[in-house]
């Protein structure tokens, strides 16, 4: 694959800190337009940390990043919300706001982020639950879904304002293989719209049915899979 543009993700030196703790240090690497990067580790070795920083959730207090064009060190508060327009993020446990129908929670993220055309909302939701094979769901309430329905509708809420990039922290990791392989259809098909994901996991299973380039968390440090010294550790 050749990428022409500035990368969606870029980090150099960075170090990631929960409180005064270091979890990783010198950081470097890029996510480019398009790409689909998982991010491995052990339990506790930094992934979710790692993505916190990138989506401003911890500061960036050592290096340097961007993300989505916006620089990282020294991101102003009232930038946050301008930064989490261009990306998703998808967790494990789903976060729906479960007193409101499935077209309600995507309406408040819609109108929370500028949205007010109600015909244009309307459009949107519409749009967004078709791609994730659920058009047929707007009215549900999150709890009359199966779990790897509720993921797919936070997954199209992810999609909402058409971000560059996919955070995704374990979305697989509390459902059943076969919900979980529907899931990574899914990714796989959003993308191959032009959608950068980077999504951390402890299946190694789908890695190997679905191979891409693999980050790894391991001793304070983030390995990839793109540099030589990675295979040699790792035996990929
Ligand atoms: N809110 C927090 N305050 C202080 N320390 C934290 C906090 N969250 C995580 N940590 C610590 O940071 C380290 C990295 O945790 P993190 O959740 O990033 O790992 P992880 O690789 O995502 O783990 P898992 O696979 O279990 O989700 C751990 O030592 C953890 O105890």
């Amino acid at each position: 694959m050749s990428f022409s543009s500035t990368p969606v993700v870029s980090l150099r030196d960075v170090a990631v800190f929960q409180d005064v703790n270091t979890i990783l240090s010198n950081v470097s690497f890029d996510v480019e337009k398009g790409e689909f990067v998982y991010l491995v580790g052990r339990t506790g070795s930094g992934k979710s940390s790692l993505l916190k920083t990138l989506y401003a959730d911890l500061p960036l207090l050592a290096g340097h990043g961007s993300v989505a064009d916006f620089k990282l060190t020294k991101l102003p508060r009232k930038q946050v919300p301008y930064l989490r327009r261009k990306i998703g993020i998808i967790f494990q446990d789903f976060q729906l706001l479960f007193d409101r129908s499935v077209a309600e929670n995507l309406t408040f993220v819609l109108r929370a982020t500028g949205w007010k055309d109600k015909s244009k909302i309307k459009q949107r939701i519409s749009d967004v639950l078709m791609r994730v094979g659920l058009d047929a769901a707007a009215s549900r309430m999150p709890h009359q879904l199966s779990g790897g329905e509720q993921q797919r509708i936070v997954i199209a809420r992810a999609l909402l304002n058409e971000p560059v990039i996919l955070f995704a922290d374990e979305p697989t990791g509390n459902l059943d293989p076969m919900v979980a392989d529907g899931i990574m259809h899914l990714f796989s098909e959003i993308n191959n719209s032009g959608t950068a994901i980077l999504m951390a996991t402890h299946n190694y299973e789908i890695i190997n049915r679905y191979p891409k380039r693999v980050l790894k968390c391991l001793e304070g440090k983030v390995l990839d899979s793109q540099v030589q010294e990675f295979n040699l550790i790792n035996g990929f």
